[in-house]
């Protein structure tokens, strides 16, 4: 075993974790105890980053900040006016600032600079830009030994891409990759082959502290680090920097997990993901117990559906395949088949709204999914998608100007979803889902108000809520926490100003009649 005397966590085999050919795989270990909401480790940036390629257009790939941020709540973090120019050689990245620009020079794209301005108008998917990043760096002598030899133990599941059928495709990617960074002198058509499926299989998402994904990340510390469904830590970002924080308390020597997947989708749907994916059944605590946890409640019984929804059930049977799809496994009997291409057919509108750039147009999937999931009687508001469906809604809402329309689904999603599926108050989802609803509440009460309710103090109560849960979330001197706190001491001076006494004692006084209000909004959503 490792020396854990210093190291806040360490690789060693993991039980939890047998591969398809039966071999155990590694996991991170805790090298100490940690209660919950508190900070495993931080590093500065990540072994390598690349953004998605909307992304690349105006997002710094130096410092990751997203300058475009669309997210109501998202651009608090970044400063008025900051743009990003392109590299004047390749001109696929962008800068915010020289200093940036500098920065990303020296750490290796001078070399890789070179090999782009060769493909200028080429198409690049990230993982093909990130292994190009791994090669040329390790190439020039920019990766350490011990981070490279790290990589050389992640997992490449090359087996498992063979035996699906996928190998074919990645050795083409491969090859474009040997060839684009001028590293076949260095290194073999294999090696490269395995680095990009490593890439594939061992990447994390670029977030912003406010959870928007902006690309990938391969690091050569925090890819030993296995799933579960109950994950007791996550990782968080705040530009380049990337923390390990926990959720839960845990104890020195304790397995560390973090989630690879929206593990708030009912079992045969994670399964499935983590199958096709990542390559492995899992057997974490949650999906031990099977089909029977929160995420997997209907609200009528499968014989109860119906007549119209059966119908319309028997019509997908007969020309989808939603029925046979094991992620939408809900039992063998036919009206249990009927259910499973229901709820085949609200994932796939689900994907066709997120692949909808025009939000008036995302709009009427949303909502026509949602009403299926209303009017069938089946979905409780927590089960998924329905509850994801409401996240999008309020986004492409609030795109289209529908402000009042998007806060009360904000309530909804308050009072009746995010207890139900982030129980814990810090859990980063609900914390920022928090914010962005207070941010909206505040805007709505600049704009004057809704008819009806005063929702300023909602927004100070949501925000006050935001300020005790940042610092076990995001971390007490995040950019987000720093941020909620200033903002709230601005709203308090400007309610101040609009008030005659104390504003503190008037807030407390006044906070259960808030309250109900705040809940009374909840009801008024048709769904
Ligand atoms: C990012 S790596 C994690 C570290 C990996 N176990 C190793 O030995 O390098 C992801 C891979 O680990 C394995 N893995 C992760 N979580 C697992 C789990 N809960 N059960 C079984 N295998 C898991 C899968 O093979 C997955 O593709």
């Amino acid at each position: 075993m490792t020396d854990t005397s210093t190291a806040p966590f360490y690789a060693t085999r993991s039980p939890s974790c047998i591969a398809t050919d039966g071999k155990p795989g590694r996991g991170a270990f805790s090298g100490a105890d940690y209660g919950a909401g508190e900070l495993i480790i931080s590093k500065r940036r990540p072994t390598i980053a690349s953004l998605d390629t909307e992304r690349l257009q105006d997002t710094c790939a130096n410092c990751y900040t997203w300058t475009e941020g669309s997210s109501i709540g998202s651009r608090l973090y970044v400063k008025e006016g900051v743009s990003v120019q392109a590299c004047g050689g390749c001109k696929r990245f962008r800068y915010c600032s020289k200093t940036c620009q500098k920065e990303a020079w020296y750490r290796g794209h001078k070399y890789e600079c070179k090999a782009l301005k060769q493909v200028i108008d080429k198409p690049m998917p990230k993982a093909v830009l990130a292994t190009m990043e791994l090669l040329i760096r390790r190439k020039h002598g920019l990766v350490t030994d011990a981070e490279w030899a790290a990589f050389g133990l992640a997992e490449s599941h090359i087996d498992d891409f063979k035996q699906t059928g996928q190998y074919s495709g990645i050795e083409l990617m491969a090859m474009g990759v040997s060839q684009f960074s001028w590293t076949q002198d260095v290194f073999s058509k294999d090696l490269v082959a395995a680095m990009y499926a490593k890439v594939l299989t061992n990447s994390l998402t670029l977030i912003t502290p406010t959870l928007d994904p902006l690309g990938i990340v391969f690091d050569a510390s925090l890819s030993v680090i296995n799933h579960s469904c109950d994950p007791n830590a996550c990782i968080m970002m705040d530009g380049p920097e990337i923390s390990l924080r926990t959720l839960k308390p845990i104890k020195k020597d304790e397995e560390i997990f973090i989630s690879y997947i929206d593990t708030t989708n009912p079992y045969p749907r994670r399964q499935s993901e983590l199958k096709s994916r990542w390559f492995f059944t899992c057997r974490c605590s949650k999906c031990l117990k099977g089909p029977v946890l929160l995420e997997d409640q209907w609200i009528s019984q499968p014989n109860e559906i119906d007549g119209k929804w059966k119908d319309l059930a028997d019509k997908f049977i007969g020309t989808e395949e939603w029925a046979t799809d094991p992620a939408n496994y809900v039992g063998d009997e036919p009206d249990q088949k009927r259910i499973a291409a229901i709820q085949g057919h609200a994932f796939a509108q689900y994907e066709e709204e997120q692949g909808t750039p025009e939000p008036a147009e995302a709009i009427k999937v949303i909502k026509d999914a949602m009403r299926m999931c209303y009017q069938s009687k089946l979905w409780p508001v927590y089960r998924q998608p329905y509850a994801a469906l409401r996240d999008d809604l309020i986004v492409n809402m609030l795109a289209v100007g529908d402000y009042q329309g998007a806060w009360q689904q904000c309530a909804k999603r308050y009072w009746h979803i995010l207890p139900k599926l982030h129980p814990r108050a810090f859990h980063p989802v609900r914390v920022v889902q928090v914010w962005q609803s207070a941010m909206l509440a505040y805007y709505l009460q600049a704009e004057g108000g809704m008819a009806g309710a005063d929702v300023a103090p909602i927004a100070l109560l949501l925000v006050m809520e935001v300020m005790n849960a940042a610092p076990l979330s995001h971390g007490k001197d995040s950019t987000f926490a720093r941020s909620v706190e200033k903002k709230f001491g601005e709203m308090v001076l400007d309610m101040q100003a609009g008030a005659g006494g104390d504003i503190h004692q008037e807030l407390s006084e006044r906070m259960p009649q808030t309250r109900e209000q705040f809940k009374e909004m909840a009801t008024w959503s048709e769904y």
